[in-house]
């Protein structure tokens, strides 16, 4: 014996019911078959509809029949040849005049019980199962049809009615031994109390239907065919990646439903688990699927989730108040207070400290639920010992589920750390000791990045999603993208990272693309994008609210800079470039820090100093190992470096400075690197990584430049450097007569930093420092005598997008 039960969707059309048939039909030639149908899909919410139109006074309720008359009767024609068809088109028409009775009755009376509702309810499914019933008569398939109220025996409670599972059993064994059949068809969902009068089993109740019937008749098997392909590790629409469980245990498939998982309805795993009895979870339209088999003890499978639920509407109740510790009842009281007003509570949680319950219920019941406890500690809220009922809203669970869960220590921590690192504020949590189910409560707006992050914290061990707002495309940020998408297919592969780009701005633009830019043609899409306003931008980047978001600075804004606290603040990590910031007020630069470990992200900007090269990291891993900076000295300018390099006395100094602008080593604005304020950043940056409290202007900057230089645009610039072409040839010409080299030199040292030009002798570090090559000494007390020397190319855009690039994969694997 077993047991088929085709939800909505498998009997939506006349082509699904003929899906339907053939499958029948198969498993009855190998098995006694009971099939047990559900309503067509959105009848019943169209009965419910027309019920309350009826008892609303309001005519429309005669469309909506006519409509689920019409739906009716064309699908019964399309399944029946002509010749045959007249039974049970009549048939459908009496279904229909009884429907269209009840509802003029409603009209008359302006009243819709519940009683009423559950025989008005109960069309749906009779009508579906006497289509599916015509339709193996036109295929010849031998089969009974019988009405499911003559076996399901409830109690009166209408809308919700409960079976009494001793009586129902007896009736559906003694039903099955009097009248033998191969295959049985019987309506889901409708039951009747022991006067005969319609009940109905709650939403979703064929599926209890055919549970009831797999574990009265000791069935070999439960299938429950519905329209997706089993059980899924997380809600598909909000998880593209989700996929089918094959194999999952009673108590895991409970937990899966009563979470979310709407496959199946959750009181139907009890009658079949009680008996063992193996449950599978088909697809009607993709048969050969292997589906889900929910059963005793699946085997292990290397995930220690076996899904991830998640219900939404959920509103958070807390009461709280000192009076409560230590006193008994409190907790009684409070469920009480629900249990009158018929409130389901979903979730409960409670401090050790007993200063508060809080209790998940769904949204739909909390005014309710508010009012009936704030009466019953109406005493104790005026007098202080309570507070009035605490009520959030806007809040979802998201919850782990496995029962493996038990055995290993560290999931919590896991779901925890992925959720912070996002910025998903948990706002509850509720653990069972059986250490089946973690549920958190968050707000409603996280749940699609909680999920996804949790679907791949658990389930995607080879891609964790990464989206990167890149702000500045000009020569780094250019290239970094160029570098992007020559490196997608390795990271996913290496490294499990799916980068995707999803923002991308100039000074004038920006163009946001959700599901990734395509990396070769942003240009075009940014043309196209809409006109930068730095707020609106922000404020997209956090209405899209997308896991693993990484903001990416390549400009030498300023404004830029001044978005970076409150994308911090929503946990989004900052990659900067752009030494702005953290060259700005000690204070700003400490709050962004201190910002991005308060919301458990990351604020990086190795670039900052030393382009690509490992400048901050190294020191950051001397510090955090316990050395000590006593002397930093460094070369720090790529173009200076460069300048000084090529500057020879011949050709004219301002042409050099040209080249290395066009050469992509400069400032935007060249006059920053020429003057030594971009040196001084960068010293006064590894000066504050170093521990030190130094402000801007605590750097001495001795100039090299004629203070003319300085004066006007970036073009009198270059004309005062032109104009002063004997000063520069001056300094080239002293240094050389020593044999020695120009080096615009910055210097940390007991708290005072400077940076200058300076002549180098040969043999020191910096004497043979070629073309745009950057040095940095590091002097500690592990590296006391000889210095810890980092050294390479300081600037151009290759190596310092590498250098970004780096910190993203940083931020991305944290
Ligand atoms: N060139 C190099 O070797 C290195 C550069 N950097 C830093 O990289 C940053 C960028 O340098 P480059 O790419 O050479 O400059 P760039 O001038 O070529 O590009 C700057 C980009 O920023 C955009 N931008 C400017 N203001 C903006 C605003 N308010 N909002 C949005 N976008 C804005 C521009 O439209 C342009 O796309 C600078 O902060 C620089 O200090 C850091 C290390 C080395
Ligand atoms: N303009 C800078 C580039 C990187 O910070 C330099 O020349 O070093």
């Amino acid at each position: 014996m077993q047991v088929l039960k085709f939800g909505g969707t498998s009997v939506a059309t006349a082509s699904a019911i003929r899906q339907v048939v053939q499958l029948v039909a198969a498993a009855a030639r190998r098995e006694t078959t009971i099939v047990v149908v559900s309503a067509m899909g959105g009848i019943t919410d169209a009965l419910i509809e027309a019920g309350y139109l009826a008892a609303a006074g309001k005519e429309e309720y005669r469309e909506r029949l006519r409509h689920i008359e019409t739906q009716h009767l064309e699908v019964a024609r399309e399944l029946v040849p002509i010749v045959s068809q007249s039974a049970v088109l009549s048939l459908v028409k009496t279904h229909c005049n009884e429907m269209e009775a009840i509802c003029n009755g409603v009209f008359l009376l302006g009243e819709l019980s519940a009683r009423t509702l559950d025989r008005l309810m109960s069309f749906g499914e009779l009508l579906s199962s006497r289509l599916v019933a015509a339709s193996l008569s036109a295929q010849q398939v031998a089969h009974r049809w019988y009405d499911s109220r003559q076996l399901l025996r409830t109690d009166s409670q209408h809308g919700f009615a409960t079976v009494d599972l001793a009586a129902t059993n007896q009736l559906i064994s003694r039903f099955i031994v009097a009248q033998p059949e191969a295959l049985y068809v019987v309506p889901g969902f409708v039951a009747a109390d022991d006067q005969g009068a319609t009940t109905t089993l709650g939403r979703g109740g064929s599926d209890y239907t055919a549970a009831i019937f797999a574990g009265a008749l000791h069935a070999s098997r439960l299938e429950i065919w519905t329209d997706v392909s089993g059980m899924m590790t997380a809600d598909p629409r909000l998880v593209p990646h989700a996929r089918p469980i094959p194999r999952i245990s009673y108590q895991e498939a409970m937990e899966l439903s009563h979470f979310g998982a709407k496959v199946l309805y959750p009181p139907t795993i009890q009658p079949v688990m009680s008996q063992g009895i193996p449950l599978w979870i088909k697809n009607t339209f993709a048969p050969t699927d292997h589906g889900t088999l929910v059963e005793v003890s699946p085997p292990a499978t290397g995930h220690i989730v076996r899904g991830l639920s998640s219900i939404g509407q959920l509103a958070l109740l807390s009461l709280e108040g000192s009076g409560m510790v230590g006193i008994p009842g409190f907790s009684k009281r409070l469920f009480e207070a629900l249990a009158r007003e018929r409130i389901n509570v979903i979730l409960i949680t409670q401090s050790s400290s007993e200063h508060s319950i809080s209790v998940g219920v769904n949204a739909r019941d909390a005014a309710a639920a508010q009012r009936a406890v704030d009466a019953e500690f109406a005493h104790e809220i005026a007098v202080g010992k309570v507070e009035p009922l605490h009520l959030e809203t806007d809040l979802a669970i998201v919850a782990l589920v496995g029962e493996n869960m038990k055995n290993h220590t560290g999931i919590s921590g896991r779901m925890f750390g992925a959720l912070g690192t996002n910025g998903v504020n948990i706002r509850a949590i509720a653990q069972g000791s059986s250490e089946k189910n973690i549920s958190t409560v968050i707000r409603a707006q996280d749940v699609k990045k909680a999920i996804n992050v949790l679907h791949e914290t658990f389930f995607e061990a080879t891609a964790k999603q990464i989206n990167l707002f890149v702000v500045g495309v000009g020569n780094v940020g250019s290239k970094l993208l160029e570098q992007l998408a020559r490196q997608q297919a390795y990271l996913q592969e290496k490294l499990g990272l799916q980068v995707r780009v999803v923002g991308v701005a100039n000074s004038s633009r920006f163009v946001l693309h959700e599901h990734g830019l395509a990396l070769d043609d942003w240009k075009e899409a940014l043309a196209q994008g809409e006109p930068l306003h730095l707020p609106t931008l922000v404020d997209a980047i956090h209405a899209r609210n997308l896991r693993n978001a990484v903001f990416v600075d390549i400009t030498a804004s300023a404004d830029v800079a001044g978005c970076y606290a409150a994308l911090l603040e929503k946990s989004v990590a900052v990659v900067a470039c752009n030494k702005v910031a953290c060259s700005s007020e000690y204070a700003t630069y400490a709050r962004l820090k201190a910002l991005a470990q308060e919301f458990n992200t990351d604020f990086l900007f190795e670039t900052n100093v030393g382009a690509g090269l490992p400048v901050i990291g190294t020191l950051n891993d001397l510090l955090r190992s316990g050395d000590v900076v006593h002397r930093i000295e460094a070369v720090l300018s790529g173009t200076l470096n460069f300048v000084f390099n090529h500057y020879n006395g011949k050709r004219p100094f301002a042409e050099v400075v040209r080249q290395a602008q066009a050469e992509g080593y400069t400032e935007p604005d060249p006059r920053l690197d020429l003057n030594g304020t971009d040196v001084a950043r960068k010293i006064l940056i590894l000066a504050r990584e170093s521990g030190e409290k130094l402000e801007m202007a605590d750097i001495r900057n001795v100039s090299f430049l004629p203070e003319s230089c300085l004066e006007g645009d970036v073009e009198a610039f270059y004309d005062q450097m032109a104009v002063h072409e004997d000063h520069f040839r001056g300094l080239y010409e002293a240094a050389t007569a020593q044999g020695k080299k120009l080096k615009f030199v910055a210097r940390y040292a007991d708290g005072k930093a400077s940076v200058g030009l300076q002549t180098i002798v040969p043999g020191h570090d910096f004497h043979a420092l070629h073309g745009k090559d950057n040095a940095v000494l590091f002097y500690t007390n592990r590296y006391a005598e000889q210095p810890l020397v980092i050294k390479g190319a300081g600037a151009g855009a290759e190596v310092t997008a590498s250098g970004v690039f780096a910190d993203i994969i940083r931020a991305a694997r944290a």
